[in-house]
């Protein structure tokens, strides 16, 4: 394993020449000391922080491998940390280091500084701005937030999440076993693509783009990643936090917005609680498990 944490593979058969249209993704990362503090009864300061170096590594590295994904932009309270874990992936990508101002605390405030920040593409001079131009974003433009912590994202399944097809009902085919790593697991097979949880009423045969496509997690409950479309990307107010998957259903209607919620194990996964690390799958759990030693349950 190199440098950058799990391996992390281009979808092989995505055709980089097709657009749905351009992505800029947001990684909120809080920061390496008070993060995964749901783990800090197993895991002591140095694992935690081992922990959150390599699982935002891969989200990072995931969204940089992934042909729709202009850019990325990560958005932190603790900027030298974020670019001492992830400064690397630079070379892979157009990446962004945003620091979040003190005075906007909190996941939704970050997320907002973000948004604010594409919006208004800061130059690469500005203060406590943007340090690296997330490349030349042809409008429109969707925005794709994506947590840090999602051990068992892939190209393939951002890939899926973001083209026009995502959340049209679809005939799901059964979990590829895991091939060489888990981030190998890319597939750009529309009958590949995620079913959706709820929402999804496209109608039969002909695929329909959301304004909002919400990837819950295993539990159904959360948003581990949110795509606004263009149109959407401006009002939406993000709700992320308890029962966000409702909250952001409810946040597109109240817009008029159509929203499907979708489930992948690739995007389902995240990594918070001693449940969640039993429930990864073996593949994951090895590949994590080299940086940050949990105990055998
Ligand atoms: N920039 C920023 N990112 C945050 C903040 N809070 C959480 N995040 C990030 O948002 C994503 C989801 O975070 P959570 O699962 O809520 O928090 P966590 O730190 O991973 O875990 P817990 O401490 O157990 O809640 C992760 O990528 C976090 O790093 C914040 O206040 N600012
Ligand atoms: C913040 C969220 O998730 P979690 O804290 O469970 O990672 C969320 O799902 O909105």
């Amino acid at each position: 394993m190199d440098s950058h944490g799990p391996v992390v593979q281009p979808a092989p058969d995505a055709d980089p020449g097709v657009r749905a249209t351009g992505v800029t993704a947001v990684v909120p990362l809080r920061d390496g000391v008070s993060g995964k503090s749901r783990l800090a009864s197993v895991l002591d300061d140095d694992a935690r922080r081992a922990l959150i170096t390599v699982l935002a590594q891969h989200v990072v590295g995931t969204l940089l491998a992934t042909p729709q994904v202009d850019g990325v932009v990560v958005v932190t309270a603790d900027a030298p940390f974020a670019r001492s874990a992830l400064g690397e992936l630079s070379d892979v990508g157009h990446l962004a280091f945003l620091a979040q101002p003190t005075d906007r605390p909190g996941l939704n405030a970050a997320l907002d500084a973000a948004r604010e920040a594409i919006g208004s593409r800061l130059p690469e001079t500005a203060p406590g701005g943007i340090d690296v131009a997330p490349g030349g974003a042809p409008t429109p433009h969707a925005l794709l937030v994506a947590h840090a912590d999602l051990p068992a994202l892939t190209p393939g399944d951002i890939t899926d999440l973001v083209m026009p097809a995502a959340g049209h009902a679809s005939r799901r085919r059964p979990e590829r076993p895991a091939t060489r790593h888990p981030a190998g697991r890319a597939s750009s097979d529309p009958a590949d693509r995620p079913a959706p949880a709820s929402g999804g009423d496209a109608p039969s045969g002909r695929p329909h783009a959301a304004d909002v496509v919400i990837a819950t997690d295993r539990m159904g409950q959360g948003t581990n990643l949110l795509l606004l479309r263009p149109g959407a990307e401006h009002e939406f107010r993000f709700r992320f936090g308890p029962a966000s998957r409702a909250a952001h259903e409810a946040e597109a209607a109240r817009l008029g917005l159509r929203a499907v919620t979708i489930s992948s194990p690739g995007t389902a996964v995240d990594l918070d609680t001693v449940d969640d690390w039993n429930e990864l799958p073996a593949a994951v759990r090895s590949a994590v498990g080299r940086y940050a030693r949990f105990p055998s349950p």
